[in-house]
């Protein structure tokens, strides 16, 4: 049986206007998000991988084409109805953390998941990401690994079908960046959703289930990986 994708991009083109100078982001993107599978974006800085995500997650409108979640199209939404679909469906998880930095580690993560109809507990995640010692602890007296942990726990604390990582282990070094990769990989696993990794670390893309090459607002190629291998046996 076919499966339902659950979000599909069609041909997306995503331009910037700055004057008399404008930027084509995108130039007519095409795919589909299945369930239950981890992808990874690769691409060159400024290829349109950012842009993509955000339009992915509603952060972002393309200036043409169409986007469907769960079969709705959801291109001509309502503000109201994008903020309803970016609460429910997505999470985001970027670079260089963005905790909230006079709240600790739990109130960060509680924070996000009062605006989820099914959380998930914030202590539940703590203990799954090892930090359950350090829920009162401020960002600032966190690691950058910690600290992008934490991040994780707060994007996935809604519960939402959709996680979006822009460069998660960018700021990282190797080891910080492998434990950050294997509860991203957890979570898709575990609890059978979507995870989209963006990076331009190639090796990365070894342990999706499928790898997107974006280049100069174009997908390139998209190849599946029938055996992807673990994060632990990454190496980069
Ligand atoms: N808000 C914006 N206003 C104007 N131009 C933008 C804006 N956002 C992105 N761009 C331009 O669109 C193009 C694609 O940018 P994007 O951030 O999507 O690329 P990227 O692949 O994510 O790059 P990087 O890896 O450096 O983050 C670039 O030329 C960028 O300068």
């Amino acid at each position: 049986m076919e499966k339902e994708p659950i979000i599909q991009l069609k041909n997306i083109t995503k331009e910037y206007k700055m004057g008399e100078v404008s930027v084509k982001a995108l130039r007519g993107v095409d795919f589909s998000l299945y369930d239950n599978e981890l992808v990874v974006i690769l691409g060159t800085s400024g290829s349109g991988k950012s842009t993509m995500l955000n339009i992915i997650g509603g952060i972002d409108k393309p200036t043409r084409g169409d986007i469907l979640y769960n079969g709705k199209n959801i291109s001509y939404a309502t503000e109201a109805e994008l903020t309803k679909f970016r609460r429910e469906a997505v999470g985001f998880v970027f670079q260089f953390y963005n905790l909230i930095p006079n709240l600790t580690a739990r109130e960060n993560i509680l924070l996000a998941s009062e605006l989820s109809s099914s959380p998930i507990s914030a202590d539940e995640l703590l203990k799954q990401i090892g930090l359950e010692e350090r829920g009162d602890h401020f960002p600032s007296q966190l690691s950058g690994g910690e600290q992008q942990r934490i991040a994780i726990a707060r994007a996935v604390s809604k519960n939402p079908p959709i996680l979006l990582c822009d460069e998660p282990t960018g700021a990282l070094d190797f080891k910080t960046g492998i434990q950050v990769l294997r509860i991203l990989k957890d979570y898709q696993k575990t609890r059978k959703k979507i995870v989209v990794i963006i990076t331009h670390n190639s090796s990365i893309g070894e342990m999706a289930d499928r790898v997107i090459h974006v280049r100069d607002g174009l997908i390139d190629s998209i190849t599946e990986n029938k055996n992807p291998v673990l994060p632990e046996e990454l190496r980069w």
